[in-house]
């Protein structure tokens, strides 16, 4: 799914309206969908406190007032009556419900904090037309609705968040339960500094204009499922385990050897045909004993002395690796003759870090960093959209993959495309959960998906067991253990 800015969606509106919709009826379906939402997921025993901007955001919440009003739903209008003239869609809206005697229409100045949970906030002040940081009746009005213990909607985007960027330094942002957004996702909910406002994302469409949609160009996108179903490649019957590709996971160290077990685990439960792990020989038995699918190639005794080069397989490399001297120089020694496919993640990327190593990372090759770990390669930045931003300078400049980790994780493209991952949850946020994603992704590219596809999927298919895992056994208890056991399900989801 494409990630349009306000600029475009603007012009989508306007490509839309040209097509024959005119821009009230466009109105009238964006709040129609908020309405039948909200009237989906809420009782009439409900009351609606619906707080209005001067601009098409605040005429959404004139047309969702009426339409609640209709079906039943007490509903009250808030305005700020010192700001300036309303928009032209908004004024229409407002007529129509100055003309409903059942519906009171007050100013900010007269709401006062309320704690009945019968009652529901609806944020329609701002929405993707915010240029500026809040201030007087609109930045009042925000500090109070955030002190109210009460649930709260945002209409398209809460108010005070801008679209595509961070907020200002002490702005003032609704506090939200629910975004019901309109057609796209904005880049502001993906990421942690403004994401947090939204709490939960409803993406309503509202048929804009499809051409137009298809011939905007943008960098930034969302991994849905339709992107998910295209790339999935159900197994071939007529196939040999060689069809399947050839996985080799190196790491594990003394008392860290779990980290190379879980990437191996995963590694076959995505499906590698043979899949054989690099560790030092204190991980033999516990590698045997619990894969014993997989080949064991043992290098050293208590840390990994040698990486021997395997013919046309993929390597996974870095979990629980250790950072001894001699398996800093075995991985500088593999990493300057090995030239196929390659995930490096961990205490790999951590070597190549701290020895400023990092123009051993092979072109094609996929770094899978957390915020530190990506720190530490590329430098400090200020916040996640600046991190953003640098990974793809890094992805374009060593010809790489980035897989940047966090709560929304994104991938990142030699090209500078940016695929955000809505899948996954907290329960995810324990050690081990890296690992497990370099097994799958290990895997998928000795499957033959190309790369960029191989991350793409693995990305969303580690964060979909995870929501299963959560489904099943709660944020706090799922362990990274268990996803592993949950990618199979996965599978059976995108064949069923
Ligand atoms: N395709 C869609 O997504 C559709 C969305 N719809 C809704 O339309 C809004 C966007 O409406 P717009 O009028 O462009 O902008 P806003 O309502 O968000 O803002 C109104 C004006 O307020 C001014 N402004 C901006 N920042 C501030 C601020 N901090 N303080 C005070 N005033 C501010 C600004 O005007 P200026 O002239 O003052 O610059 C804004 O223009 C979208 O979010 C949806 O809710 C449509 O209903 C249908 C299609
Ligand atoms: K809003």
């Amino acid at each position: 799914m494409k990630i349009l800015t306000a600029q475009q969606i603007k012009a989508c509106d306007s490509a839309t309206i040209g097509k024959g919709i005119s821009s009230i009826n466009l109105m009238e379906k964006a709040s129609k969908a908020c309405a039948d939402w909200i009237n989906d997921n809420f009782k009439t025993t409900h009351k609606f406190l619906i707080f209005c901007g001067n601009g098409n955001n605040g005429g959404d919440g004139f047309a969702i007032a009426r339409m609640l009003y209709e079906k039943s739903f007490d509903v009250e209008v808030y305005i700020n009556e010192n700001q300036k003239d309303f928009s032209a869609d908004a004024k229409i809206n407002l007529k129509k419900l100055k003309q409903i005697s059942g519906i009171e229409i007050k100013d900010f100045s007269s709401f006062s904090i309320l704690k009945d949970e019968k009652t529901v906030i609806i944020d329609a002040i701002f929405g993707y037309g915010l240029n500026r940081k809040l201030s007087g009746n609109s930045e009042k009005i925000i500090n109070k609705l955030n002190q109210t213990k009460i649930q709260k909607i945002a209409i398209d985007i809460p108010t005070g968040l801008y679209a595509d960027k961070l907020m200002d330094e002490n702005a003032t942002v609704l506090k939200a339960d629910f975004t019901l957004t309109f057609q796209f996702y904005k880049r502001s909910f993906l990421h942690p500094e403004t994401g947090k406002f939204c709490g939960k994302i409803e993406v309503l469409n509202i048929d804009l204009d499809q051409d137009f949609i298809n011939e905007t160009e943008t960098d930034y996108f969302v991994i849905d499922e339709n992107i998910i179903r295209e790339i999935y490649k159900p197994r071939e019957e007529f196939s040999h385990k060689g069809t399947f590709g050839k996985s080799i996971l190196v790491g594990g160290s003394y008392r860290k050897v779990g980290a190379i077990l879980m990437s191996t685990l995963s590694a076959l439960k995505t499906g590698s045909g043979l899949t054989f792990t690099i560790a030092p020989e204190c991980a033999n038995l516990i590698l045997q004993s619990q894969a014993p699918e997989a080949m064991f190639m043992d290098s050293g005794e208590k840390y990994i002395e040698k990486i021997g080069i395997v013919d046309k397989a993929v390597y996974g490399i870095g979990p629980g690796l250790g950072k001894e001297i001699q398996t800093q120089k075995a991985l500088f020694e593999f990493l300057k003759s090995y030239k196929n496919s390659i995930v490096i993640d961990a205490d790999a990327l951590n070597i190549l870090a701290e020895n400023d190593k990092i123009n051993l990372i092979p072109k094609n090759a996929v770094i899978t960093p957390h915020p530190l770990e990506f720190e530490r390669l590329f430098g400090k930045t200020e916040n996640s959209f600046e991190r953003l931003e640098l990974a793809r300078n890094k992805a374009e400049e060593l010809q790489i993959f980035i897989i940047l980790k966090d709560h929304h994780t994104a991938v990142i493209t030699p090209d500078r495309k940016i695929f955000y991952n809505i899948t996954g949850n907290s329960g995810m946020a324990k050690g081990g959960s890296g690992d497990v994603l370099t097994g799958i992704l290990t895997s998928l590219i000795s499957q033959k998906y190309e790369i960029g596809k191989a991350c793409i999927f693995g990305a969303w298919l580690h964060g979909k067991a995870g929501d299963f895992c959560a489904e099943e056994f709660s944020k706090e208890a799922m362990l990274p253990t268990d996803l592993i056991s949950k990618i199979g399900k996965v599978f059976k989801y995108l064949s069923s």
